[in-house]
């Protein structure tokens, strides 16, 4: 008798699960089971697919607003920084403009936002109260995740435009920065005095994320036995994170879908395999994730 997949993994038959292809999924699933969970790697991105898009419906704040909302932030600066929001968010997520015509528009909105975070001052003691002030959340579900990974080894790299420091104060006030969890981010540089100076290497944006520094820093190297990819992402930009991986086998692409939803959903369904249509949790990653290392 052949298997359904929604028998193999009944939370893709969850109400915000969308598939161009159920029949693909389940012999990428299938394949990769059977390769082993020793094969296995996962590639996140941060804002929006680790953590919530809203809560009590009101909007979270990704890595940046954290830090725009907070008290290390001068009022003025405050107005800025969204006035900067207000303009170039819509264009990240307008689904009429080409990449490549977004892609100076994007250059331009996190170089004018980390000058102005720079003329802040904002200082390196402050960055842990301003995250636990925060009304950032990982999806529910998190706990599980970051856990069942660790437990099993399986090396989790995290590729996000944000901000590094951002995010790793994140996930380590939530006690998930597990030894297998690697950061790639921008990464604020200070001065001695600990006081904010300039962000360090080249600019990851949301469009960029197979350039930069990425490929030469030996990462993807290191795990050339991991050639089976669960890849998760929230834009269209996140599908070329694993660009750098050598000998790919398998990769599985699962998608959120959080806003403006009717217009972006058929690029979405081209694009990933999963999609996840405002869907705030977890739970399908991780009824991937344990069905994958044979805990299921
Ligand atoms: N000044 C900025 C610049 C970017 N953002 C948002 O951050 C997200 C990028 O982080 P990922 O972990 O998702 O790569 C992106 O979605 C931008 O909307 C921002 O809030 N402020
Ligand atoms: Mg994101």
């Amino acid at each position: 008798m052949t298997t359904n997949i929604n028998e193999m993994i009944p939370e893709l038959s969850n109400p915000s699960v969308y598939m161009r292809d159920p029949q693909r999924v389940q012999e990428i699933l299938q394949s990769m089971m059977k390769a082993g969970s020793n094969t296995l790697q996962v590639i996140s991105d941060f804002d929006m697919t680790l953590t919530r898009f809203e809560y009590n419906g009101k909007r979270c704040p990704t890595c940046h607003n954290i830090l725009d909302e907070s008290q290390l932030i001068s009022e003025d600066g405050k107005e800025e920084l969204k006035e900067l929001l207000n303009t170039y968010y819509p264009i990240e997520i307008d689904s009429s403009q080409s990449i490549e015509d977004k892609l100076p528009l994007m250059v331009e909105w996190w170089t004018k936002a980390h000058e102005l975070l720079i003329q802040q001052k904002i200082r390196k003691d402050g960055i842990a109260t301003a995250v636990g002030e925060s009304e950032a959340k990982l999806r529910e579900g998190y706990q599980l995740f970051f856990d069942h990974l660790h437990e099993h080894s399986i090396p989790v790299l995290i590729f996000s435009a944000g901000i590094g420091d951002i995010l790793e104060e994140v996930i380590h006030q939530a006690g998930v920065f597990h030894p297998n969890v690697k950061v790639f981010s921008n990464y604020m540089d200070f001065d001695e005095d600990g006081v904010l100076k300039a962000f360090k290497g080249e600019l990851i944006h949301v469009y960029n994320k197979r350039e930069g520094a990425l490929l030469n820093t030996g990462h993807f190297q290191e795990l050339r036995t991991r050639p089976n990819v669960l890849l998760m992402g929230d834009s269209l930009g996140d599908l070329t994170m694993a660009d750098g991986v050598q000998d790919m086998e398998n990769i599985l692409k699962i998608g959120f879908l959080n806003d403006k939803v009717e217009e972006r959903k058929q690029s979405y369904l081209d694009s990933y395999d999963i999609v996840l249509v405002k869907d705030e949790t977890l739970d399908v990653p991780n009824a991937v994730v344990l069905y994958l290392t044979g805990n299921k």
